[in-house]
């Protein structure tokens, strides 16, 4: 018996030692790159900052005070500098998808482009999705016509129910309405129709209910990836959404698979929109039930945020908003309505007002860890050795005072203005990486961009916006994406 008690302790001891020394080791393959201390050790900084919902505004602060590369785990740092974001995700860089990108799968065994992290099977299925998301196809099946449909559903909902007159006050929650436009958008560009959320004016099936309770487990499976696999194991599984469930995420794989199989019935007439694109260029069954929750998750969320946040700095920016008023005002006689995305492109405040809402606010709250290659690289001064993951700090980045200047947290579109040449070339490159870079960029980025200058232009060029609660305009919370509630406002009728 004490035999046995010695190995047992003996065993207790060896392990003890081994697990220190694994941490030590990995504590000081990094220790030359700063952070915050209790990071370097364990995850649990990472981890507590993430549910604390304000994860951005910490991962900002802890680049304000360690550096534009910063240490947040024990394998992990945080990049706010542009040029390293691109350099990573450059299309010949040696930089591969880190760990993290398992959060993005979907359904359990089911890989799609998010979370494919195999470099050759990831190029594949780009190029299978590119000629859906082109430009050209944009043209052949008219996405821009569907957008227009949509934009003018949701002006009429506006209009039906939503504008307040004299003591007839009507405050309604933009965040809810700017998630059913983008729904609705992207399911009439990618699917050939809209899901209904704007007639109905209701939270079909509760999936926004559903979507914004479960981005927030995300956003933790995204700090600790073995998770992932761990919840899609028995008995966890069984707490995961199912096909036949009749609301939200269950109900929307019902729908995904029946529409799928619906349009690659022989007997179904061709369509001009993004799946027929996919289903020519000859994606799979299980490929195409994919891009139908892409679509949903990754084409709604981000826009909708972008949009909304960029209503809420104009609205609370009176310098900015008269100045875009103004430009509305002489661009109204001669550019068609909705606007054409070509006109768009004439308005210079216009265009100021969307990358600056974008450069303040990037919706997408997923750090996006890209693995270093195995040789290592320097960035920032610092050696950092092959196998450190590195994730994006599009927050960190867009509020930059190294990038911006001192006034980087003030909503200010004359920046656009006033910058030139290589100046401009560098805010143009920094803004764009909060829709990725290279071999990893946001392929629906044409798609949001064309969303939200119609949007701003005809919203503003139509009404009046007022905020309801100055104290707190509206609330959001940081996961996966930003999310937000509560934006109450009142709306009056503007004719230019
Ligand atoms: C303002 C709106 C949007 C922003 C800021 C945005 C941003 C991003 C970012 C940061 C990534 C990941 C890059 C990385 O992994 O390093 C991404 C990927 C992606 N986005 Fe967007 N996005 C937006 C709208 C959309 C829309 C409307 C769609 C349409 C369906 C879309 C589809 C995708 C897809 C399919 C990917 C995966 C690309 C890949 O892994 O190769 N996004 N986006």
């Amino acid at each position: 018996m004490p035999l046995k008690s010695n190995y047992l302790s003996n065993f207790c001891l060896i392990f003890l030692v081994a697990f220190v020394a694994h941490r030590i080791y990995r504590w000081q393959r990094l220790r030359h790159i700063p952070g915050p201390t209790s990071a370097a050790w364990t995850i649990w900084w990472q981890l507590s900052s993430a549910l604390s919902g304000r994860y951005h505004e910490r991962l900002k602060e802890a680049a304000d005070t360690y550096g534009p590369l910063v240490r947040i785990g024990p394998n992990q740092l945080l990049s706010i500098d542009p040029e390293v974001l691109r350099r990573m995700s450059a299309v010949r860089s040696g930089y591969t998808k880190g760990k993290f990108y398992a959060s993005g799968k979907i359904v359990p065994g089911v890989d799609n482009v998010v979370s494919l992290r195999d470099p050759t099977k990831h190029k594949e299925m780009r190029a299978l999705m590119a000629p859906g998301f082109a430009g050209k196809a944009n043209e052949g099946f008219s996405f821009e016509a569907a957008m227009d449909r949509q934009l003018l559903s949701f002006i009429s909902l506006l209009e039906r129910k939503y504008v307040s007159s004299g003591s007839d006050v009507r405050p309604f929650d933009m965040a809810e309405k700017t998630q059913f436009f983008a729904l609705d958008a992207i399911g009439d560009i990618s699917l050939g129709q809209p899901f209904g959320y704007l007639e109905k004016d209701q939270d079909l099936y509760q999936y926004n209910e559903i979507n914004t309770t479960s981005l927030p487990v995300m956003n933790v499976v995204s700090v600790m990836p073995s998770l992932a696999n761990l919840v899609h194991t028995w008995p966890l599984r069984l707490l995961l959404p199912k096909e036949g469930d009749q609301v939200g995420f269950g109900r929307l794989m019902h729908f995904a698979r029946s529409y799928v199989e619906t349009r690659l019935d022989p007997k179904t007439p061709r369509a001009h929109d993004m799946m027929q694109a996919h289903i020519d260029n000859g994606m799979t069954k299980n490929d195409l039930i994919q891009q139908v929750f892409l679509s949903i998750i990754a084409g709604s969320n981000s826009s909708a945020h972008a949009l909304r946040m960029t209503l809420l700095s104009l609205i609370t920016s009176p310098p900015a908003y008269s100045a875009l008023i103004d430009e509305i005002r002489r661009a109204s006689p001669s550019v068609s309505s909705p606007i054409t995305w070509a006109q768009t492109q004439s308005l210079p405040y216009l265009q100021a007002v969307i990358r600056e809402g974008l450069r303040m606010w990037p919706p997408v709250g997923g750090l996006g860890f890209k693995t270093v290659p195995p040789e290592g690289d320097y960035l920032n001064g610092y050696f950092v050795p092959g196998g450190t993951e590195i994730g994006q700090g599009f927050h960190g980045l867009g509020r930059s005072k190294a990038v911006w200047g001192p006034d980087a947290d003030v909503f200010r579109p004359e920046r656009w203005l006033a910058a030139q040449g290589d100046a401009l070339r560098d805010m143009t490159n920094a803004v764009d990486t909060h829709f990725g870079y290279g071999k990893y960029s946001c392929l629906g980025k044409p798609i949001a961009l064309m969303e939200l200058h119609k949007a701003v232009f005809e919203l503003v060029r139509r009404f009046d916006f007022c905020v309801v609660n100055p104290e707190t305009p509206i609330k959001t919370t940081a996961s996966i994406f930003l999310f937000a509630s509560d934006f109450w406002v009142t709306l009056t009728k503007r004719n230019l």
